[in-house]
């Protein structure tokens, strides 16, 4: 019924589902399951790279991702927090809007 179709949608934030290489780094990271909002994406991106220690402890905006499969994704050996630019590319090339 329309209230349903309604909810549902209001309720399903707009899902992403990310390829392979990707889902692979999140779930590395605890997440469950195959769509997530753009919002855990980056969430769980975050943990990865806490987890793994990436960033630099003095300088902790730089996150060294050379070596790792983080790196290999984004084609860097590093980047700056500051400038998303680079992350927001990659999430282009390895997100696909999710159907509801
Ligand atoms: C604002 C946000 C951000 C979010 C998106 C973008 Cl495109 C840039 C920046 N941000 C600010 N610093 C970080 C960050 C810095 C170092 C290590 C881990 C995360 C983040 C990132 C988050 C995040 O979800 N951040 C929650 C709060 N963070 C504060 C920083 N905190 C740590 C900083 C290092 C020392 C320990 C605390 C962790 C929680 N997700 C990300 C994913 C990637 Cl691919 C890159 C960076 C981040």
């Amino acid at each position: 019924a329309a209230e349903n179709a309604c909810r549902i949608t209001l309720g399903q934030a707009h899902q992403v589902r990310p390829k392979l290489p990707l889902l692979r780094i999140l779930q590395a990271a605890g997440a469950q399951g195959d769509t997530f909002t753009l919002k855990e994406v980056m969430h769980y991106l975050g943990q990865y790279i806490m987890v793994r220690q990436l960033y630099d402890k003095r300088q902790q905006h730089m996150v060294y991702c050379g070596g790792d499969q983080l790196g290999e994704l984004l084609g860097l050996e590093s980047f700056s927090v500051k400038d998303p630019s680079p992350l927001y590319d990659m999430l282009k090339r390895n997100l696909t809007a999710a159907a509801l």
